[in-house]
């Protein structure tokens, strides 16, 4: 089996805020350091307008008009597949619209079919410090916006040169409070130590004693990928998902049970769960992806094993 594992990164943050300038960097870091990276982008607009910026050499794919909420999640995931399939790959950046939110993206990620094979090693927030501290917008955009730092492993907090310093100061504290485990970054267009950055999340051309040292302890969303060797029972494996401890977000993968050969497809989400059959037309295992916060693997695998 090939255990490699392609890293993500994903970008978040409002509209504006420096994603693509940040990515920019990256990318030429990436290229002097000779991994091989891809980039996935998705924009509302009908036409990219970011990916003309990314270099020629990069493998790219694009999802136009469309936010990654629930109806373009899955054509994330198709092309996640495709970049995976079409190249060898050491990451791959994702940069979202401003208006996606972090648990959608990384649910997308963490689609069955690829979950495996990917690595999910940081959500990177960029804040434009004037933007948040002018406090505009709808309620509905001031709840997002927090969500994507709430969410985050890395907060940049971008755009520092069009607020004061106490501005600045001001907006840093409420950041620590909405996500007290977040790296700050403070810069102005996303200039940033880069080393820094890659060392808060363990990113794998480091060596490893460094990494260890800095390493974000967990992510923030914890996405968990677990084998489902054994076929269950339907209704022991239904108890015990609603019982799993930690705030879980989404949980879906495929089952085989007991009472059948067939495979199911299930999907978990606020509460509710569903199972369809699977007409199986590509070669897949049985597994078990959960995304939530403060999960406790051990246990996860412990009860998993029980069933
Ligand atoms: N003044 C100032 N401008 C910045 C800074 N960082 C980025 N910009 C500018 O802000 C604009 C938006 O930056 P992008 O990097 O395209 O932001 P984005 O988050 O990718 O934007 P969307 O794709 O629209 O969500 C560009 O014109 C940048 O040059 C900064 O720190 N200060």
């Amino acid at each position: 089996m090939n255990n490699h594992r392609t890293e993500i990164y994903m970008l978040s943050g409002f509209l504006g805020s420096g994603k693509s300038t940040l990515l920019r960097q990256l990318l030429q870091k990436e290229q002097e350091i000779g991994r091989n990276v891809a980039v996935l982008m998705n924009e509302l607009g009908e036409k990219s307008i970011d990916s003309a910026v990314i270099p020629a050499n990069t493998p790219l794919k694009e999802l136009l008009n469309g936010c990654i909420c629930c109806t373009i999640q899955g054509q994330l995931s198709q092309q996640l597949d495709h970049l995976l399939k079409e190249n060898e790959l050491d990451a791959i950046y994702v940069e979202v619209t401003g208006a996606a939110h972090p648990v959608d993206v990384i649910e997308a990620c963490t689609h069955p079919f690829i979950a495996d094979k990917l690595n999910i090693k940081a959500v990177i927030t960029l804040v434009d410090a004037k933007q948040w501290n002018d406090k505009k917008g709808s309620i509905k955009v001031k709840k997002l916006m927090k969500e994507q730092v709430k969410y985050a492993d890395i907060v940049v907090l971008n755009k520092i040169d069009k607020v004061s310093t106490s501005e600045q100061k001001a907006v840093n504290q409420t950041l620590k409070e909405i996500n007290p485990k977040a790296s700050i970054f403070h810069c102005a267009y996303a200039n940033i130590s880069l080393s820094e950055l890659f060392s808060k999340t363990n990113h794998s051309s480091l060596p490893s004693a460094e990494r260890k040292a800095h390493a974000v302890e967990d992510l923030h969303l914890h996405s968990l990928t677990l084998p489902l060797p054994q076929p269950v029972s339907r209704l022991k494996f239904s108890q015990w998902i609603k019982k799993i401890e930690g705030n879980v977000f989404r949980m879906k993968g495929f089952v085989i049970f007991t009472s059948g050969p067939e495979m199911f497809l299930f999907n978990y989400s606020h509460g509710g769960l569903t199972f369809e059959k699977y007409q199986q037309d590509r070669d897949i295992d049985p597994l078990l992806v959960i995304i939530g916060e403060d999960l406790d693997e051990n246990k996860i695998k412990g009860g998993l094993q029980k069933l």
